[in-house]
Order: structure tokens, then sequence, then C-alpha cells
């Protein structure tokens, strides 16, 4: 198989292209999933504290690179997310520790970020510095935001004791919501951009457009997923997470790493 396409971060480490998003995907059907995506080429997957699945997640991941030696930690990308909650120094650091913990498996987590903006500035201020912490301790390899506009990024890169920029902004973006000055202001200041909802949270996929374009690109019929998955110039993009049709929604998916 062909090794999965990566992005270059400000950290000079590389994320893979294309992520499997397990938002909604219930606990107890983490495990296989992980497995079975890390199977079809899938080697980065995006969870959060408020998915309720780190740990299943990383118990999918360990199990994965434990049925083989040649397969290698440093091959995958597991990214998590700070909730909303528990924003400000001690509440980050601890949920930090919890996502720590949950990952203890496969020893250290590659990317943090910080899910949204959605408390104060003290309190985002606060988590930052958590952040830089567990990126200086090695226990966090990347670390970045999620959902944060030109005016939260532009009040973080202010921070007087600002350490570590962020590597990443993640949100929503695709065709149908393309932010340009968002996308500009991150590309200005190095920080890369990771779509989230690359159909729009499910609203496209019947658009005419994307079935039309899927259609020309072979003969598996209109399953979209092709379409939505191609990696983009602009940076690392999430795929939608599979739910219950797991299985059948992973299959396409792969032809699409070698884009
Ligand atoms: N940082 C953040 O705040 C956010 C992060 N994310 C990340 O991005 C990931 C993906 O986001 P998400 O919004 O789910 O992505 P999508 O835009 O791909 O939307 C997924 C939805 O599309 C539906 N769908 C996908 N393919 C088809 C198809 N061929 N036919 C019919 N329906 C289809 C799914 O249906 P079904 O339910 O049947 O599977 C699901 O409801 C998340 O898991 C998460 O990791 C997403 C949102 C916010
Ligand atoms: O993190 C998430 N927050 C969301 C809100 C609505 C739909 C998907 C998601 C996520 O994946």
């Amino acid at each position: 198989m062909a090794p999965a396409q990566s992005f270059l971060l400000n950290t000079g480490r590389r994320i893979p292209t294309v992520g499997l998003g397990v938002y909604k995907t219930p606990a107890d059907q983490c495990v296989s999933l992980v497995r079975e995506a890390l199977n079809v080429g899938y080697r980065h997957i995006d969870s959060a504290a408020l998915y309720y699945n780190e740990e299943e997640v990383c118990e999918g991941i360990s199990q994965w690179l434990a049925e083989d030696p040649s397969r290698k930690r440093e091959d995958i990308f597991y990214t998590t997310k700070i909730g909303d909650l528990f924003h400000g120094y001690e509440k980050t650091k601890n949920a930090i520790r919890g996502s720590l913990e949950k990952a203890r498996k496969i020893g250290y987590i590659d990317l943090i970020l910080i899910h949204s903006p959605q408390s104060d500035g003290e309190r985002r201020h606060g988590s930052w510095k958590v952040l830089e912490e567990a990126y200086e301790a090695g226990t966090v390899k990347n670390i970045g935001v999620s959902n944060y506009g030109i005016k939260h990024l532009k009040e973080l890169l202010a921070y007087p004791d600002l350490k570590v920029r962020p590597a990443i902004n993640q949100f929503e973006l695709h065709p149908w919501l393309q932010r340009p000055e968002l996308v500009g202001f991150c590309r200005e200041h190095d920080i890369a951009v990771e779509a989230y909802s690359p159909l729009a949270r499910g609203q496209k996929v019947a658009d005419p457009v994307v079935v039309k374009i899927d259609r020309h690109q072979g003969p598996a019929g209109p399953e979209p997923r092709r379409v939505r998955l191609r990696p983009g110039p602009r940076g690392p993009r999430d795929s939608q997470r599979p739910r219950g049709k797991l299985y059948q929604r992973l299959g396409p998916n792969n032809v699409s790493f070698g884009l």
C-alpha cells in the first residue's frame, strides 16, 4: 500500500493528509473501527474528549501496532481535543492528564487542540500555557486550536509569554464554506488549516455536482466519498466518521490515499 500523503507542520513534524473523524462513533465500536481503518490505509484518527471514545481509539491503535512488529507508532497520528468546559490553566492541566492516561498504550499524543474558543480570553490563555508545557515535555508532539476565528488567533499570537505558535487551526471548511480570510490569515502565520465536515455535515452528499464529479472518477457509482477525500492544496482534511455503515464506507475511501 502506498504511504499516506502527509503535510508538513510548523513544528517540523508531518500530519497524514486524510484523517478519520470519530465524532459520535460509539465507544464500543471504536476498537474494531480503528483497526479496520488502519487496515485500509488511514493513518490519522481525530478524536476529542467530547467524543467519549479516546481510550478505545488508542486501544485500537495499540492492538493494530501489536499485530505486526514492522508497524511503527510514529507512522500513526492521533489527535484529541480539550473540551470547552476545561478551559483555564488548572482545568486544562487535568484534562490533558486524563487524555494522556487514556493514550497510555500508545505513549504520546500527536496533536491536542483547544476544541473551540468558547470561554474568555483569560481562560483561553491559561489553556494555551498548559498545551505549551505539554509540548515542551514531549508528551504531546503538536499543539493547536479548533474553531478559532481571526480574532482568537490574533489574541493568541499576541500573548506576551507566547512560546509555541499553533501548528493547526481545525475548522469547518468545504466547497460551500470557503472562508478565504481565515484561510489567508492562517497561511500568513504558518498555521496549517485542517478542514472538517468535508460534505457540510452530510448535507451535500446528494449535491448534483458532487455526484457528477464522482461518476467521472470511476465506475463505482454515486458514492461521493472520493470527491470529498481528495486532499486539497490547503493542508490536512478530516474525513467523515463512518458510524454504523463503517465497513462499506471505509472501503471506497481507500482509493483516495494515493491522490
Ligand atoms: N473540531 C470540531 O469542532 C469538529 C470536528 N469535526 C471532525 O470532523 C469529522 C467529520 O465531520 P462530519 O461533520 O461528520 O463530516 P461530513 O461532512 O462528512 O458529514 C458526515 C455526515 O455525512 C453523512 N454521509 C457521509 N457520506 C454519505 C453518503 N455517501 N451518503 C449519505 N450520507 C453520507 C454521514 O452519514 P451517516 O450518519 O450515515 O454516517 C454523516 O451524517 C468529525 O468526526 C470530527 O472528527 C467535525 C465537526 C466539528
Ligand atoms: O467536535 C465536533 N463537534 C460537532 C458538532 C456537530 C457535528 C460534529 C461535531 C464534531 O465532530
